[in-house]
């Protein structure tokens, strides 16, 4: 069990103030996750899953990750072949992800995991193992909103995009309300084009809300990095 304690020694010969002090163990992953649908995959599932992390599955990169298309059985969490069972997005972490440790990672990951909104993708597990950080969310098939604004020659700006593109606004503001109404509350501040994704139906989600680093201006709040900041909460501290 994860804990960190003193034992004081009433021998003989020790002086009255010693004290053994025993070694913290850190809590393990049982200890750590509390959300209940979040799942752990093995490393070699997710590679198997995802052809090898093979540049043809790639669906984007990022500063601190590459997110790759992978299919999986969900409830036996063993890959299958593409077009079987659940297609999902496999984010392996690379080694420019700010320095953490494995049970802050995970903590991050399990406080993500646990949040639940229709205009959030869904979190359905994770790898820590052997030095390796992957996560395993929600594929949406349309890509981001930065891929219809600005590649234009792979995911083309339609007319059913714009057509939805108003819907699309109110369900962030839903996904942003949520992720305010939570405890703690949670400061999105890393809101930008790259990090909504759109579903088959033109539905739009909040992604990555918390990936980088968390904010500590005032306690009470948990948040992400620096695309967006709300100017209130810069000059003030507090949101909400
Ligand atoms: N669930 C998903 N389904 C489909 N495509 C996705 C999914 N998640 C991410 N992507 C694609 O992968 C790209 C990279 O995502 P990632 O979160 O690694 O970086 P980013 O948010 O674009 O950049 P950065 O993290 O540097 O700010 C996204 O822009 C998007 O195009």
């Amino acid at each position: 069990m994860g804990a960190c304690f003193s034992v004081r020694l009433n021998t003989e010969n020790s002086h009255p103030d010693s004290e053994l002090i025993v070694t913290s163990v850190p809590p393990s992953e049982a200890e750590i996750l509390q959300a209940e649908n979040l799942k752990s995959f093995r490393f070699n599932v997710l590679q198997e899953a995802t052809e090898k992390f093979h540049p043809n599955n790639e669906l984007g990169e990022g500063r601190f990750s590459t997110v790759y298309k992978g299919w999986i059985d969900e409830q036996s969490r063993v890959a299958t072949k593409p077009g079987v069972g659940t297609a999902v997005a496999v984010k392996r972490f690379n080694k420019h992800y700010p320095s953490q440790s494995d049970q802050d990672w995970l903590a991050d990951m399990d406080y993500f995991g646990q949040l639940n909104h229709e205009n959030l993708v869904k979190y359905i597990g994770y790898c820590l193992e052997g030095g390796h950080r992957l996560l395993v969310y929600e594929f949406m098939p349309r890509g981001s909103l930065a891929n219809h604004l600005f590649i234009s020659e792979r995911f083309s700006l339609s007319i059913s995009f714009l057509e939805a593109s108003d819907k699309s606004c109110s369900w962030c503001c839903k996904g942003l309300a949520y992720l305010h109404s939570t405890q703690p509350k949670m400061i999105n501040v890393y809101f930008k084009s790259s990090n909504i994704l759109i579903d088959s139906d033109y539905n739009a989600k909040l992604s990555d809300f918390g990936f980088d680093k968390k904010k500590k201006i005032d306690p009470e709040f948990v948040g992400a990095a620096n695309a967006y900041e709300a100017h209130d909460y810069l000059r003030t501290g507090r949101g909400g």
